[in-house]
C-alpha cells in the first residue's frame, strides 16, 4: 500500500492542497503548531477512515461548516481513491467515488505512531482496551461487528437495569453472552502472538527488562452465564453491567512490576512503541503488505538509540512519513511545514511536485 499524494480542504488549520509522497521516508520538520500533527491525523483518517476523535467538527477548520480529505492510492499495480468528507457529527467515506462504511476500507492500510500512545501505558484501561480493540477490529471485520453489537447492548441493558426492568434481564443476558464469549475468546487467541510480537520488539528498543501481555478478565467464557448471574443484585443497585469484557484490562509487566504505576516515562514510550510495532507486524502478516507508516514527532521523550529504532523502523517499511521539529536524516524527501502550508525543503527531486500543486475538489456532499 502507497499513498501517492494526500488533498485536504478545511482540514483543521492546514492550507487547502495536494501533497504528493514518493515511497521510502518522508520527512516533514517545522515548529511547534506548524501542522505536522495534523497532516498525519489527516494522511491516517484518508487511509483508513479512521479517527480517535469523538467530536467530528473539531477536524473541521474553525469557522468552515465541512472538511473534506483525499488519498490516491497505489496498490500492487492497482489505483484507487478514499475520500472522506466531515461535517458536523458525520462522516462520509467513498471509495473509487462509489458511497461506502467505515467498514469497507482497506484495514491494514496505516499504523500511527504518537507520542501520545504513552497513554497506553500510564492511561486508564479503556485506553488499552480502546487500542486493544481498534487493532483486533482491523485483523477481523467480524470482531469489529461484534464489539460493536456487545457495546450497544451493554447500553440498552444498563437503561434496562437503570429503569429496575429486570424481568427483561433474560433477553439481554442471553445476546451479551454470546456477543462477549465471542470477544474473549477472539482477544485471547491474538494476545498470544501480539505478546509475542511485543515481547521480541520491546527487547529490540533495547530495553533490558522483559515486557509481558496479558489479558485481565473481568469473567472468562467458562464462568460468565455464573458470574453475570451471580452480580444481578449489585447491577441492579448500581444500574450498569458490571462483568464482561468490557471491563477487561490489557495488562502491561516490565521486568516483573506492573509498568503502569511502576515504568519511566522513557520505559513507557518505549512500551507504546513496542506495541505499534506488534501492530505493524501483526496487520503485514494479516494482509501481506505492509501498511504506510506514520510517525509523529520521531525524537519526543527518546533518547538517539530508540531515535534510531524509529527512523531503522520507518527506512525498512516500503513507504513511511516521519515528522518532528528537526529533519529527519536519511528521508528521501522532506516539506518544511509553516503555518498549515508544507514546502519541499532543500534540492528538489526531478519530478518535484510544490507540495500545494492542485485544486481540491469540493467537498463531497451526499
Ligand atoms: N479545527 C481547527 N481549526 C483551525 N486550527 C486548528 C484546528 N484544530 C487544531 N488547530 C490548530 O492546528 C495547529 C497545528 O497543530 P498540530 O498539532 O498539527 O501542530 P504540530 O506541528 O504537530 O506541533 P507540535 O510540534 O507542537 O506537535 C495548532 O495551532 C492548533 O491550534
Amino acid at each position: 500500500m502507497q499513498l501517492s499524494s494526500l488533498s485536504t480542504l478545511n482540514y483543521r488549520n492546514l492550507a487547502p492542497g495536494t501533497l504528493s509522497f514518493p515511497g521510502g521516508v518522508t520527512g516533514v520538520y517545522g515548529e511547534n503548531g506548524a501542522g505536522k500533527t495534523n497532516l498525519l491525523e489527516a494522511a491516517y483518517l484518508a487511509l483508513t477512515g479512521l479517527t480517535d476523535v469523538t467530536r467530528l467538527e473539531q477536524l473541521v477548520q474553525a469557522g468552515e461548516q465541512e472538511a473534506y480529505v483525499r488519498a490516491d492510492l497505489e496498490s500492487g499495480g492497482s489505483l484507487s481513491i478514499q475520500e472522506v468528507g466531515l461535517g458536523r457529527g458525520r462522516r462520509q467515506l467513498k471509495v473509487d467515488g462509489v458511497r461506502v462504511r467505515a467498514g469497507d476500507l482497506p484495514r491494514g492500510s496505516a499504523v500511527w505512531i504518537r507520542p501520545e500512545d504513552s497513554e497506553l501505558v500510564f492511561g486508564s484501561p479503556s485506553g488499552r482496551r480502546a487500542y486493544l480493540d481498534a487493532l483486533l477490529s482491523k485483523l477481523s471485520a467480524r470482531y469489529g461487528q461484534q464489539l460493536a453489537r456487545y457495546e450497544r447492548t451493554v447500553s440498552q441493558r444498563n437503561a434496562a437495569l437503570k429503569s429496575g426492568e429486570e424481568w427483561a434481564m433474560h433477553v439481554w443476558d442471553d445476546t451479551l453472552l454470546k456477543l462477549g464469549t465471542d470477544i474473549m475468546l477472539f482477544r485471547r487467541r491474538a494476545l498470544t502472538r501480539l505478546a509475542e510480537l511485543a515481547a521480541d520488539a520491546n527487547a529490540a528498543l533495547g530495553s533490558r527488562k522483559a515486557l509481558v501481555l496479558t489479558l485481565q478478565e473481568s469473567t472468562s467464557p467458562e464462568t460468565y452465564a455464573f458470574d453475570l448471574a451471580g452480580r444481578r443484585a449489585e447491577e441492579l443497585a448500581r444500574g450498569s453491567t458490571v462483568t464482561g469484557p468490557h471491563r477487561d484490562d490489557l495488562l502491561l509487566s516490565l521486568g516483573g512490576f506492573p509498568a503502569t504505576e511502576y515504568a519511566s516515562r522513557g520505559e513507557g514510550r518505549t512500551i507504546s512503541l513496542a506495541l505499534r510495532r506488534a501492530e505493524l507486524e501483526l496487520l503485514s502478516e494479516k494482509f501481506g503488505e505492509k501498511p504506510v507508516l506514520l510517525i509523529d514527532d520521531f525524537s519526543a521523550e527518546l533518547d538517539p538509540a530508540r531515535r534510531q529504532y524509529l527512523l531503522d523502523l520507518a527506512a525498512s517499511v516500503p513507504q513511511a512519513i516521519v515528522t518532528g521539529t528537526e529533519r529527519a536524516p536519511g528521508a528521501t524527501r522532506t516539506f518544511r511545514a509553516h503555518a498549515g502550508r508544507f514546502t519541499l525543503d532543500g534540492p528538489e527531486p526531478a519530478d518535484h511536485d510544490d507540495g500545494l500543486a492542485e485544486a481540491v475538489p469540493g467537498v463531497m456532499t451526499s
